[in-house]
């Protein structure tokens, strides 16, 4: 059953299943209020105060679970009464200003008018009042201005888009009211570019293209020179590997091809701060998503470390919100996003005050250099001793909690049984609910005080809103993976916070510059950045091994296709580490395209039945948790376009590569952002069978891309030809493997048939191969003499044919007189042939040591004999005496030569099995 999926990674005696009719209850410490919001939209708490005794210790802030009712009220049937649907958690900390003995309710914050709504709330119900209501008109008729999208507040956000106006001129944006001081400032200042693109130097880049232009005419020779040397005695071994041939030359074009303008890029952030002259608030707001599926395969504690360093980040925090997405339904995920919610109050002020670099616990714990370099303030060190061992006691405490959920389990099934008894009546209702005096959450830096942990006069201690999600799975619904999750937090972010941009980030990829998202703004903020549809990071790895054996690093996919679509339309969207403007998932066109799609009509149709969803989307209106939980249900996309238009895009296990390449075709344009200190860092799979299965689900997906209507085949007008033809290559690549599993076997094949894939090499090459490796290298040797050492040169009077052999006339022909010119080419010749021998005679000792001592030593003279047998008839003349004695000698120094090679050499690691090497 659903239920069953939702706790697969928790103790089954974790459910509770004695009582049906009450829904569930996950077992968390004292301080955390349990609610269920009832068909009326009442709410319902379950207050688990009693249940503190063994966990006394763990010091949990107040959050808030919402469980609703089963989205289509079968609570009749026990089986799903009993799933929670989805958790919600809203630590009270993140609005800043709530005591921790407080009972806050999420919806007591987020609704309407509630007492201590917070200030985001406000900020855009005033807004709502302020704006016309054309805006939400306007983008019903799916042509809006775009520009109301990016900002909540009435701030200034600095140049660049946020300024366009429809005539391109600059413009106070929305409701000016109050700031039109700060923008006219602005605008008397000269415009300074946020972002620069910096175009390879022609000196790098014309040989580049050059090598690129030699190798397709080479490749292109080459080809027809095979095409028309067919090889008549074996045309199927021709045929096949013709064909293998021209796939690989096909692929490599495909790979080339998009590569011819690389660009690399760079921003400005000190422009972005001079433009936000308040400093504080003037960014758009940022909605990061954060997805884990399962918590033995991706620990809590990395996505804690994940989200402590997204909270820490350096971005206004009242702009700053957090989605987890939890599509394993874990409690240990959601208590571990509760703890490192609570270990936040610490380590974010921390970090701000000590500009504490990467802001990732773990990593910066375990760093390797020196934490005091560039630390001024006297107090550090103390400040970093308490900070960790806070963190350890964070870190034990994650480590226990499958334990501890457990224990709580056992006692909680224990004493709920015997309540069952005598609480039939039971009616605990609202009492508990009662709204409580909570400081507004303000735009005003929150400053701390000295009296606590540590030293706080001077730090900000606001946190960012943290949101839990696990969206309701349902047999019957595919989930479509983490595309499906991350378009339930596209829904419900939207209903809550609705940043204007949307981070995304797999758990284990945590923030390690801590201005990153900034960088990221800086352009899609810049002249012409509305037209961006993302901004991608490369993905930077630890903890791979340094040879990088299963090339873990796409240090090539990386560093070099990447900033060459970046000089296209941009690069692909790669799953993780890429910063979206909400608008462009939404499935609009650019602005400034020429053909508007037809997306006037059936807004609900595309969108849904939620009208705050809706509403959200000109970015006027409230929201609520209530909707925001309607919104993740499992059948809130039926008959919608989510997934198909909308979003991530279902259909796909690389749903990246897809949703990208639908932005790409609508005419978007991405944009490739390399920053000095890497931008995030995640971990890879470092032993062979994990990564196998990672290049695995890459190449499917690619597959699946393929046989689709994504295919680049179909692709708009819109695409440029070279963006294309970049999409086709990742649609086509696996394709690459079937000419290369025949081309593998063409050695063995051309073995048992004794054929070859051509029919015979041309003389003229031959010559051409004997000529270049003596008489040419001679003569560079000569004039280097003469030109160096002054040696002259002699003369050496060609023999003139006498012809006095009337039997044969060409006779002279087979005749090879001994010069020291045929020096090089024999000696190339008899290495080659040695190095098979050896390598052959260490090959058979590897894996036979015993037997080898006699097949390997009677096997290769053979073998250096038969290749021998050739050259010795040439040498001697086709009429010369027996050449017996040549070959003799010839095989007898080979063998002897073999022989000292295997005995300095013995094969590694077989000489315990083989003992001390000796032919017989
Ligand atoms: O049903 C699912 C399956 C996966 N995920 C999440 O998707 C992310 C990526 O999964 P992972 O197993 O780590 O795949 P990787 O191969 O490491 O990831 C790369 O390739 C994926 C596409 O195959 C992209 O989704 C990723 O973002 C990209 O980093 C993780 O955060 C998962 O938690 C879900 O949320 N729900
Ligand atoms: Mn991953």
């Amino acid at each position: 059953m659903a239920s069953n999926k939702h706790f697969s990674k928790i103790p089954s005696n974790l459910s509770n299943n004695s009582d049906a009719n009450d829904p569930p209850r996950p077992y968390v410490p004292n301080t955390v209020t349990f609610a269920r919001r009832t068909n009326s939209g009442r709410y319902v708490n379950y207050s688990r105060d009693d249940l503190d005794s063994e966990i006394g210790s763990v010091d949990f802030n107040n959050y808030t679970v919402h469980m609703p009712p089963t989205p289509d009220n079968q609570t009749t049937d026990p089986s799903i009464s009993q799933k929670v649907e989805e958790q919600y958690v809203s630590n009270s900390m993140f609005t800043g200003g709530f005591n921790s003995t407080t009972k806050a309710h999420l919806m007591d914050k987020r609704l309407p008018g509630g007492e201590g709504g917070g200030s985001k709330m406000e900020r855009r119900l005033s807004l709502m009042k302020s704006n016309n209501k054309s805006a939400m008109v306007r983008s019903q008729t799916g042509d809006f201005d775009q520009n109301q999208w990016l900002f909540e507040t009435s701030g200034t956000y600095g140049y660049g888009n946020a300024f366009w106006t429809k005539d391109g001129n600059f413009g106070s944006g929305k409701d000016g009211d109050g700031d039109n001081m700060e923008t006219q400032d602005l605008m008397n200042k000269p415009w300074k570019p946020l972002t620069r693109k910096l175009n390879i130097p022609a000196a790098v880049l014309s040989p580049y293209r050059l090598l690129i232009l030699i190798r397709v005419v080479v490749l292109a020779l080459f080809l027809s020179w095979r095409i028309k040397h067919q090889n008549q005695d074996a045309i199927w071994l021709w045929g096949m590997s013709v064909v293998c041939e021209l796939w690989f030359a096909f692929s490599w074009l495909l790979d080339q091809l998009p590569k011819l303008c690389p660009v690399n890029r760079s921003t400005d952030l000190q422009v972005l701060k001079e433009n936000n002259p308040t400093g504080k608030s003037d960014l758009p707001g940022l909605d990061v998503f954060v997805s884990t599926a399962d918590p033995e395969k991706e620990p809590p504690l990395v996505t804690a470390n994940t989200i402590l360093s997204i909270l820490a980040a350096d971005y206004p925090c009242e702009k700053l919100a957090c989605y987890v997405s939890d599509d394993g339904g874990a409690l240990l995920t959601f208590e571990a996003m509760a703890e490192a919610a609570s270990f936040a109050n610490i380590w974010v002020p921390f970090c701000r005050k000590h500009a504490i670099e990467p802001r990732n616990p773990d990593s910066y714990f375990s760093l390797k250099r020196d934490p005091y370099k560039n630390k001024v303030k006297p107090d550090f060190v103390k400040d970093r001793r308490r900070v960790k061992r806070e963190y350890d006691e964070f870190k034990v405490r994650i480590n226990s909690l499958p334990d501890s959920i457990r224990r709580r389990s056992d006692a909680y099934h224990a004493r709920e049984e015997i309540k069952a008894m005598k609480m039939q009546r039971q009616n605990r209702d609202d009492e508990l609910l009662e709204p409580v005096k909570i400081k507004k959450a303000t735009d005003e830096p929150l400053h701390g005080d000295s009296e606590g942990f540590i030293d706080l006069n001077d730090v900000d201690i606001r946190l960012p809103l943290l949101v839990y999600v696990s969206r309701e799975k349902r047999p019957g619904y595919d989930h479509n993976k983490k595309a499906g999750a991350m378009n339930a937090l596209v829904r419900a972010s939207a209903v809550m916070s609705n940043g204007a941009f949307i981070l995304n980030l797999d758990c284990d990829h945590y923030i390690y510059n801590s201005e990153a998202m900034r960088e990221g703004m800086c352009f899609m903020m810049d002249r012409g950045g509305d037209r961006l549809c993302y901004v991608q990071f490369p993905q930077r790895f630890e903890g791979i091994d340094p040879s990088d054996r299963y090339a873990n690093h796409n240090t090539v996919f990386f560093d070099v296709n990447m900033r060459a679509l970046d000089g296209l339309m941009g690069p692909v969207y790669v799953g993780t580490g890429c910063l979206f403007r909400r608008i462009a998932l939404y499935g609009f066109d650019p602005p400034r395209s020429r053909e508007r799609s037809s997306g006037c009509c059936g807004f609900p149709k595309k969108f849904g039945n939620s009208t705050f969803l809706l509403d959200s989307i000109p970015l006027l209106d409230a929201s609520t948790v209530a909707e925001a939980i309607a919104v993740i249900s499992c059948w809130y996309e039926d008959k919608t376009e989510w997934g198909s238009r909308i979003g991530w895009i279902y259909g796909s296990v690389t749903e990246d590569v897809v949703t990208g390449y639908r932005m790409h075709n609508r005419g978007w344009k991405s944009v490739y952002c390399v920053t000095k200190r890497d931008a995030f860092r995640g971990t890879a799979p470092i032993n062979l069978t994990d990564r196998l299965h990672q290049v695995l689900r890459w190449a499917t997906g690619s597959v699946e891309i393929f046989f689709s209507r994504n295919n680049a085949l179909l692709a708009s007008p819109k695409m440029k030809i070279l963006q294309r033809i970049a999409y086709l290559n990742v649609g086509i690549y696996p394709f690459t493997s079937i000419f290369l599993i025949v081309y593998c076997f063409l050695p063995a094949l051309s073995l048992f048939s004794g054929q070859f894939i051509v029919q015979t090499l041309n003389v003229t090459f031959l010559f051409w191969l004997i000529g270049g490796t003596s008489a040419h290298l001679a003569a560079v040797l000569q004039g280097l003499l003469k030109v160096i050492a002054g040696v002259e040169i002699s003369f050496t009077l060609t023999t003139k044919s006498g012809g006095d052999d009337v039997d044969d006339e060409f006779a002279d022909l087979y005749m090879v007189k001994w010069t020291s010119l045929m020096i090089p080419p024999i000696t190339i010749m008899m290495v080659n042939l040695i190095a098979i021998a050896v390598g052959f005679s260490r090959t058979i000792y590897a894996v036979v040591p015993q037997w080898s001592k006699l097949i390997g030593g009677v096997f290769f003279s053979f073998w250096v004999l038969a290749h021998l047998y050739p050259f010795a008839k040439g040498l001697m003349g086709r009429r010369g005496r027996t050449p017996t004695i040549v070959y003799v000698w010839a095989g007898l120094i080979a063998i002897t030569i073999s022989l000292l090679w295997v005995a300095i050499n013995p094969p590694a690691g077989n000489t315990e099995i083989g003992g001390s090497f000796s032919f017989p």
